[in-house]
């Protein structure tokens, strides 16, 4: 980390802003300067994503001030990358950062080539990566993929701009290895003389690169601190508003097997074999292409194996019928919410009662609309969705209050089988915490998890058994004394 702060970049004084009667931000005051890395941590809903639209220009603020005069030089320029990277996956790092030379052109057209793949390699090696400037961006590692974003947004800036990047959550996608790879590239940057503030979740990585963190809570600051001053409890009490229990989790697994694979194949995975007891939760780990995030789908069904069997309390499930899953008892929470696992612009209460459970329906509307404001109460209460509004839009709700509605929607039918993938990504701590109790209950309860994860952290503190797979494969199963974060880390990466 940096000695000490540079000059200020910019300034930010008494932020407001609300929509409607919601505070999303409330007299926000901070200074970010040269050479810095200031991390942004804070519940869902926090206002994290509005002070950066805001900063962006997306949104007015009701008061306050954004001031980017410097002391020395001129007015800061700020750059930003979004989650959505906004590369163009078919094209190279060299055409994407803006080096294209198309495919007509010049006979000359080589050496105007040779010299652009130059000043690619330049701009990707300034910040210590070396990458092939030709591969396709598609063909990249998402970590990979967000250095050439920021190497685009960077392009051309010279030392004696003033300049701030503002990441919004860009390791979110990320596993343990690649995290670190970006990090390095933020501190890189940021010892180039620029500002960094970048938003995150994860508030482990955020003590390893952060120089000051900025916690939000219901929008007001609760505290602007040093990096090297906190620690991880520190963090969590900071965002949390107080200590959150760690989870206290028994096996349940009752040696029935509910789910039982063998010689599963599909995209990534080529020969897998499962076996999930009612009771039990089973984690599955490994890197990105590894199959990880293929796994459940397939066994749901969403995506169609290519060969293998399925069997979910006895019942061969043909490839690819999601109805005939749900039939038997299976239900899946994917990873990408937004595009598969909910519809944004229903409501929650519409997104609650989405799947069908026989029998429990009336014919009569007035009797069907009561069970619906029933269940939606009920399910809020369990889940503890803030706030209390199932009316509202789903989209209007933060991230892991969202998550926790599409976890309610498949609880709701009382699964055998619970399949999830990335069960809390992007969500805070408070939310994850009481996402891991509902799961932790439910397999109490007698339901078999399998659960895909990115977070090596959560399947040690989740789960009975993690599998970690490479190359489609399992290579290493995990249990007891093994199973650890570390080991679980060591063991996804392909020899
Ligand atoms: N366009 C909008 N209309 C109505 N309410 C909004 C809008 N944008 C944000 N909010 C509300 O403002 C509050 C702050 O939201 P914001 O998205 O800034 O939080 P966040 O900390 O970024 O959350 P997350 O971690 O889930 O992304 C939340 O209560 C949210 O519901």
């Amino acid at each position: 980390m940096t000695a000490g702060p540079g000059r200020a970049l910019l300034r930010i004084e008494g932020l407001t802003k609300s929509f409607g009667a919601t505070r999303a931000l409330d007299d926000v005051s901070v200074t970010i300067h040269s050479g810095e890395v200031l991390a942004v941590v804070g519940h869902n809903g926090s206002g994290k994503s509005t002070l950066v639209k805001i900063m962006a220009g997306f949104h007015t603020a009701d008061h306050g001030t954004i001031d980017p005069r410097s002391e020395v030089g001129p007015p800061t320029e700020l750059r930003f990358i979004h989650q959505d990277l906004g590369l163009v996956e078919t094209l190279s790092t060299r055409e994407n950062l803006g080096l294209g030379s198309g495919r007509d052109g010049p006979p000359w057209l080589p050496l105007r080539k040779a010299a652009e793949r130059r000043l690619a390699r330049e701009l990707t090696a300034q910040f210590g990566v070396d990458l092939d400037v030709d591969a396709l961006v598609q063909q990249l590692s998402p970590a990979e993929r967000t250095i050439v974003a920021i190497a685009r947004a960077l392009r051309g800036w010279d030392q004696d701009r003033n300049m701030l990047l503002v990441l919004d959550e860009p390791t979110a996608a990320l596993h343990g290895a690649e995290v670190d790879r970006l990090m390095a590239v933020v501190r890189r940057v940021a010892e180039r003389g620029a500002g960094v503030l970048f938003i995150s979740h994860r508030l482990d990585e955020v003590l390893g690169v952060a120089d000051t963190v900025l916690a939000l809570r219901n929008g007001r600051v609760v505290g602007n601190v040093r990096g090297a001053e906190v620690d991880y409890a520190g963090l969590v009490e900071l965002v949390a508003g107080g200590s959150v229990a760690a989870l206290d989790r028994r096996d349940t697994g009752t040696g029935d097997p509910v789910l039982r694979v063998r010689g599963l194949a599909g995209r990534s995975i080529v020969d897998l074999d499962v076996t999930v007891d009612a009771g039990e939760i089973v984690g599955v780990a490994g890197i990105l292409g590894s199959g990880r995030d293929e796994v459940c789908s397939l066994i749901f069904g969403g995506r169609r194996r290519s060969s293998g069997t399925v069997e979910l309390a006895d019942h061969p499930l043909a490839p690819g019928d999601l109805q005939e899953s749900i039939r038997h008892g299976a239900a899946f929470v994917p990873g990408d919410r937004h595009q598969d696992g909910a519809v944004m612009t229903m409501t929650a209460t519409e997104n609650l009662m989405a799947v069908r459970i026989p029998g429990t329906e009336s014919r009569w509307r007035r009797l069907r609309k009561k069970h619906e404001a029933d269940e939606a109460a009920k399910w809020f209460a369990t889940c503890g969705v803030v706030p209390a509004q199932p009316s509202m839009d789903l989209s209007q709700f933060s991230g892991g209050n969202q998550q926790k509605v599409v976890l309610a929607k498949w609880l709701r039918t009382r699964p055998r089988l619970l399949l999830l993938e990335e069960p809390t990504q992007g969500v805070d701590v408070g939310a994850k915490a009481v996402i891991h109790r509902l799961i932790a209950e439910t397999a109490g309860a007698g339901t078999g998890v399998l659960v895909a994860s990115s977070e090596a952290k959560e399947l040690a503190e989740l789960c009975d058994r993690v599998l970690v797979l490479a190359d489609g494969v399992v290579t290493a199963v995990l249990a007891g004394a093994e199973l650890t974060e570390t080991r679980i880390l060591q063991a996804s990466v392909p020899a």
